[in-house]
């Protein structure tokens, strides 16, 4: 089966991290672009976190990784972009549940407080997971502010 394209994105806080990340997706088949940051040196994280989640938005990568020390303020910020869904996904379950319950699109994951090997199972779980649709479906339909 094709693997995805993935859009990962951090701030200072989540660089090495996210670099990690991205060898880990490369190792298991995935083709990754990287919207960011690239160094350690401060940043401020909406402006890494809206360029990714722009193009989850449009459609060009189906599924994201956001990073910052504690993954709320990448996630609050991909969250204002009309079908994205991000969620904050600090153990494995609650990848899954992410996928499975709430159909998330990128995961948001708090690089101050989980070590490397966690991130990496929580975004293998992210990604083994599945929308599990039905009455899930129903409930992510309502999420969207009606205007
Ligand atoms: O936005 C955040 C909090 O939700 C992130 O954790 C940032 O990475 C953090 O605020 C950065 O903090 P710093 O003291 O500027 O390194």
């Amino acid at each position: 089966m094709n693997k995805p394209k993935i859009a990962i994105a951090s701030d200072h806080a989540g660089y090495a991290t996210k670099e990690e990340l991205k060898k880990f997706l490369t190792d298991l088949g995935y083709d990754v672009w990287d919207f960011g940051t690239h160094s350690e040196e401060s940043v401020d994280y909406p402006d890494y976190a809206h360029p990714l989640a722009e193009a989850v938005e449009k459609g060009e990568y189906p599924l994201g990784v956001i990073l910052c020390g504690s993954g709320n303020g990448v996630s609050i910020t991909a969250n204002k972009h009309q079908g994205v869904r991000s969620a904050l996904c600090w153990i494995p379950e609650i990848a899954s549940l992410a996928r499975q319950h709430n159909n998330a699109n990128v995961c948001a994951i708090p690089a101050r407080f989980v070590s490397v090997p966690e991130a990496k199972s929580i975004l293998k779980a992210f990604l083994d997971a599945e929308f599990e649709g039905g009455r899930h479906e129903r409930r992510v339909e309502k999420i969207p502010v009606k205007k």
